[in-house]
């Protein structure tokens, strides 16, 4: 296939994939889309081999019919004949198996060595754990004691978030997978981590002279970076409710993208030095002293009963395994400091939430204003400059300038400059699982979060919950559809600022052009 020819270069080693949680949602709207693009693309040759495991019972024939569904469905391509995909599917088995029946693991080793041979694999094993991570020390444990790490190539562990619920258990959990597995075979995924605009980031800021230079303190007035979601819930009230949005999405994909944007250059592109200058980020961060403190400088709130482009939405406590007293928030926004040259005095605003009016990821750096501007005055209409990059739905760069108005002696207007990259034709980034299941078969954990980066992050929204905790009432609420309550206004309006609209779209549903003279 065409595909396969072009990306010939880029092929993976060859390995066997365990799929642990293999009838699971994650594996059939992620992760076995994810290995159908590798394939299609040429990353992954007829080297490979894919066992899923899980408890329930799975005919070939069934577990086959499973697969093509899951690629279907949620898949960027479409199976494309019969042919190609017999192929595909052959290089898929399944096993039944509790992962604590260690004389199971027996037979999967057999299973295995017998699939090695077949394509032709020198021992490289992927055990990706797509459970419960109450599991993660169990089967970590019956992978070493069913003999299933003696193969003569590569082991490698890639587990799911949640990683903990808190420091403690989070350390619980990273000792019981560090009893088998060594740091360095240790993938830790955040799938934010895998989208093509926030490795963007990196490659935006040190590759170009036109930010590098200004990326400081005393160029740059506030970070905003938001990640809205229209969705509620869903089917994860359960797992949800326990969570909530700062664990769910604050310790991890919003911590890590400023930590993207916050970072030192590290000297060279290795995945260490990077995850060296990720982490002196988390511990700059400055750490809330008291609960007076995270009220000053967090906001969280509950999505009630609303209405989204005329739909009649649940409140949050009627949704399907919520407590119907919950205390849980669904957004939350904060007012944070890097405390280090680069970044004192610079406020950090980050806001999550779930129900809001867009679906959208976006970074928002907006400098400060000319120290002696010329054009102040009425009729000059002057606005900050801003960088924004967008990271999905939409992929793109927007660059906000101020320019004068054509024809105009004395107008001055500002001029947006935006690049849209998923509008362009042809471009079809890889999904995020794509690029992480490839790097971890290629041993590259740039991309992944180590350790020492998940426990500082833990140790500082630690504190955050802890204070939630001990002042229940601190919860606010906002209707389903709308941008979050009030008190994240408040938290941005006091220091002189405003949230940006993101993805074109005015906090009170006004449009923001996008693209062109506003
Ligand atoms: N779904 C998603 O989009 C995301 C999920 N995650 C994380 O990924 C992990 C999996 O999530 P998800 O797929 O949604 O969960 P599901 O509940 O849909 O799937 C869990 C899987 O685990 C298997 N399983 C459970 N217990 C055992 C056992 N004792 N032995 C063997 N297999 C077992 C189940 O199969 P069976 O019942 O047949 O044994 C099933 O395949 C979780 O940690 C979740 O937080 C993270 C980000 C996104
Ligand atoms: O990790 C999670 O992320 C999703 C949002 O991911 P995205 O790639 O669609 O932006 C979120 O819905 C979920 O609650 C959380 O667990």
């Amino acid at each position: 296939m065409a595909e396969n020819q072009m990306m010939n270069e880029m092929q993976t080693p060859g390995a066997v994939f365990f799929i642990f949680g293999a009838t699971g949602d994650l594996a059939r709207r992620k992760l076995y889309p994810a290995i159908y693009s590798l394939y299609r693309e040429g990353k992954l040759k007829e080297d490979f081999a894919v066992i899923g495991v899980a408890r329930r019972q799975r005919s070939p024939e069934e577990f086959h019919n499973d697969l093509y569904d899951s690629v279907q469905e949620f898949c960027r391509y479409k199976v494309a004949d019969s042919g190609d995909w017999d192929r595909f599917a052959s290089h898929f088995e399944y096993k039944s198996l509790d992962i604590n029946n260690v004389e199971g693991f027996h037979e999967l080793r057999q299973q295995t060595e017998a699939i090695e041979t077949k394509f032709g694999i020198q021992g490289n094993r992927l055990f990706y754990l797509a459970l419960a991570p109450e599991l993660f020390g169990n089967v970590s444990n019956s992978l070493k004691e069913g003999g299933m790490l003696e193969g003569n190539g590569w082991n490698r562990l890639v587990i799911e978030k949640p990683f903990g619920y808190d420091l403690e258990s989070a350390e619980r959990l990273n000792q019981e997978i560090r009893e088998v597995f060594a740091e360095e075979e240790i993938y830790r995924i955040d799938h934010y981590l895998g989208k093509e605009m926030v490795q963007n980031i990196e490659v935006i800021r040190f590759a170009n002279a036109f930010f590098e230079p200004l990326w400081n303190n005393k160029y740059i007035a506030n970070v905003q970076i938001t990640l809205g979601e229209t969705v509620g819930v869903e089917e994860r009230g359960e797992y949800y409710d326990h969570s909530g949005a700062l664990r769910d999405m604050g310790q991890n994909h919003m911590l890590q993208m400023l930590t993207m944007i916050a970072m030192e250059p590290p000297s060279r592109l290795l995945p260490e030095d990077i995850r060296d200058e990720k982490v002196k980020v988390l511990r700059s961060l400055r750490p809330f002293a008291s609960n007076e403190d995270v009220k000053q400088n967090v906001v969280r709130g509950q999505y009630t009963a609303g209405t989204y482009r005329g739909k009649e939405l649940p409140g949050y406590r009627q949704e399907d395994k919520v407590n119907p007293e919950s205390n849980t928030e669904t957004y939350f926004a904060a007012r944070v400091f890097v405390d280090n040259f680069r970044w004192a005095g610079v406020p950090f605003y980050i806001r999550t939430g779930k129900r809001l009016p867009v679906k959208t990821t976006e970074v928002v750096v907006e400098f400060r204003s000319m120290p002696n501007n010329v054009y102040l005055g009425k009729k000059y209409k002057l606005e900050p400059n801003l960088l924004v990059i967008r990271v999905n739905p939409m992929e793109g760069i927007y660059v906000k300038i101020n320019a004068k108005k054509p024809g105009s002696e004395t107008e001055i207007e500002p001029l947006a400059m935006d690049f849209c990259q998923s509008c362009m034709v042809g471009i079809n980034s890889p999904e995020a699982y794509e690029r992480l299941l490839q790097d971890a078969v290629e041993g590259d954990s740039t991309y992944f979060t180590r350790w020492d980066e998940v426990s500082t992050a833990w140790a500082f929204i630690d504190r955050i919950a802890k204070a939630w905790e001990e002042t229940p009432d601190s919860l606010e609420t906002y209707p389903a559809g709308t941008w979050g309550p009030e008190g994240a206004k408040r938290l941005i309006v006091q220091d002189g600022f405003k949230w940006w609209p993101v993805n074109g779209q005015e906090e009170d549903n006004v449009v923001w052009k996008v693209g062109g003279r506003e």
